[in-house]
């Protein structure tokens, strides 16, 4: 097969994947959105410590899939899973299993930055306080930790007590990132973290993202293959709702083993 998609992969050394063990494992997942299959038999595996990209068509079923990982689904009637989904190899889908404390191991950023109507300060404590009771004291000591993570720190420092609503777009998304961030996640799902975004509060969003897989696991969607070259370590490309090819992605963008994959980062569907 022929060299792709060269042009946006950044220089990348060789990778040895053994070094990074398997964080979410999916076994041969089925989703029904009442009698319509989103998924169909998804198997994969995402490492600890690296970024996987969903890429695909719009209505592929990357959201869908991204939203099995912490049951936001559960929060909807007519929904229905299949298969197995496991987080440090403990099943997801339990039923039995501590919803909140999952959805504290597991966080979510969606598309459009949503800050709660509160101050810069609460949106990042609100999340801590279901979880922990700190003293005030560690508390500020978290909020500040979650929004240097977030490198946001330096522009909200003295607007602490403003509306978090109030910010710019792309501060608002990192805003969301340090909320997710401040509960000590194991895992960050972004989905389209960026597609309402300028290129600067991209660029951003992208370093971020790049210095936060040091210490979480990363799946993003995204519709941008540039993006996906840019960020991401395993690539996985989606097509009405079967997980076609995952592999890694210089591999994907460079010589992906199906010819769908290449014909969608060529531009030739989707
Ligand atoms: N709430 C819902 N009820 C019924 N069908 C749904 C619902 N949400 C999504 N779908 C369908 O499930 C399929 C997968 O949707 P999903 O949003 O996961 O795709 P996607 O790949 O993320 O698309 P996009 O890139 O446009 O966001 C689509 O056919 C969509 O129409």
């Amino acid at each position: 097969m022929t060299t792709t998609f060269s042009h946006t992969i950044p220089e990348r050394a060789a990778v040895d994947q053994s070094a990074y063990p398997t964080k979410l494992q999916v076994n041969n997942l089925n989703f029904y959105y009442g009698d319509f299959q989103a998924l169909k038999d998804i198997s994969l595996s995402i490492p600890a410590n690296q970024v996987t990209a969903f890429i695909g068509p719009s209505g592929c079923g990357k959201s869908t899939l991204l939203r099995c990982f912490n049951r936001i689904h559960d929060l909807y009637p007519g929904l229905k899973t299949e298969g197995e989904l496991l987080l440090n190899g403990q099943n997801i889908n339990d039923k039995r299993i501590d919803i909140n404390l999952l959805r504290a191991r597991i966080g979510m950023v969606f598309q459009k930055p949503t800050p709660f109507p509160m101050s810069v300060y609460d949106n990042v404590a609100f999340g801590v306080k279901l979880y922990e009771r700190l003293s005030s004291r560690d508390m500020d000591e978290r909020v500040e930790w979650a929004l240097k993570r977030a490198a946001l720190w330096d522009e909200v420092k003295d607007k602490l007590k403003n509306n978090g609503q109030a910010l710019s777009g792309g501060q608002q998304q990192r805003l969301c990132i340090a909320r997710t961030i401040a509960v000590k996640p194991e895992v960050i799902l972004l989905d389209e973290p960026t597609s309402a975004l300028d290129p600067i509060s991209t660029g951003y969003i992208e370093d971020l993202i790049n210095e936060l897989k040091k210490e979480y696991t990363i799946a993003i969607v995204t519709h941008n293959m540039q993006q996906a070259a840019r960020v991401s370590d395993i690539t996985a490309f989606m097509y009405l709702g079967e997980l076609v090819e995952c592999g890694q992605t210089d591999q994907i963008f460079t010589q992906p083993a199906k010819k769908q994959t290449e014909d969608y980062i060529t531009g030739r569907y989707g």
